[in-house]
């Protein structure tokens, strides 16, 4: 890896849909500085920075009130960015660790002083090198109190994890509704086998978000305005609006030759969740209950 990647929109536009007061985005990531936060060698991308400066001021001008900052690849297992990005943010954002399993409870108690309420198991091979179940389960049993795990998979491991996913005693927010292919609609295999998931415990949240993920062009989608995208997930909003939570997902990491305009990524919500009162659940009420309830 040489250069150094810039995979976020230089001028985002303002979206029409305006958030409610106290709006979370609850998926959103920093890039170093790379001085003095240093990406991690096993980095599979290498970013420009996107440090808290930005991010806090993206926030501002989507008019959101709040973050939480989910750790990402580039940084393994070294939580040092995202830390700083809480602690600058002056009680607005929390945070999700990545840590190596064999972390000591020391380590995770200074994770949870420093904002952290979650850690996140990847499963992409494109992101990471190994993902070794046995010991993600074994962390995952001597979490802080109040703690859950952020899990990010495709739709084509889905069964595949489900021992795995079971036998995790913490809540689970499932990233992206684990990269369900959007095209076959909110009827489609996806949607169905994601559905089953979801009914086989109540405390299994997710995220609605990336539909410039999962509708990008290049993943054979139609892009922005991501219709498909909306027509699919609408009906999974509605049916578990208990258990949603929403981000932005800037700075879009992989995101470089479709970048998307973060204000069209918040017009997104409106059409997926289309009542004040969802929208309240959505951004307010259920981000606050997983990541700001002490
Ligand atoms: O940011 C996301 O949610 C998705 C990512 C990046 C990522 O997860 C990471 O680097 O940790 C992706 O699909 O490349």
């Amino acid at each position: 890896m040489s250069d150094r990647i810039v995979s976020w929109h230089p001028n985002p536009s303002k979206p029409s849909f305006t958030p409610p007061p106290g709006a979370v985005d609850a998926h959103c990531h920093v890039f170093g500085p790379m001085d003095p936060f240093g990406f991690s060698p096993k980095a599979k991308y290498l970013p420009a920075d996107a440090g808290p400066d930005m991010l806090f001021a993206l926030r501002d001008h989507l008019g959101f009130e709040k973050n939480v900052i989910v750790q990402a690849s580039c940084h393994g297992t070294d939580n040092a960015a995202t830390l700083d990005a809480i602690a600058k943010s002056g009680g607005k954002a929390r945070g999700v660790a990545v840590v190596d399993p064999d972390i000591s409870e020391e380590e995770l108690q200074a994770l949870h002083h420093g904002g952290m309420r979650g850690i996140r198991f990847n499963f992409l091979k494109r992101l990471v090198d190994n993902a070794p179940k046995d010991k993600f389960l074994e962390v995952s049993k001597r979490l802080p109190a109040g703690w859950h795990v952020v899990i990010y998979f495709e739709a084509d491991i889905l069964e595949e994890l489900r021992p795995f996913m079971d036998a995790i005693p913490v809540p689970l927010v499932i990233d992206h509704m684990g990269r369900p292919d959007v095209r076959q609609g909110p009827d489609g295999a996806d949607m169905k086998a994601f559905r089953r998931f979801l009914e086989s415990r109540d405390d299994i949240w997710f995220k609605p978000t990336c539909p410039d993920r999962l509708d990008a062009i290049k993943e054979g989608g139609q892009g922005d305005p991501w219709d498909a995208f909306a027509e699919a997930v609408a009906p999974l909003v509605e049916d578990y609006q208990d258990r949603v939570i929403w981000g932005t997902d800037w700075p879009h990491p992989n995101m470089q030759d479709e970048v998307p305009d973060d204000g069209h990524i918040v017009d997104m919500i409106p059409r997926i969740a289309p009542t004040e009162e969802l929208q309240q659940k959505l951004l307010v009420t259920n981000p606050n209950r997983l990541y700001w309830s002490d």
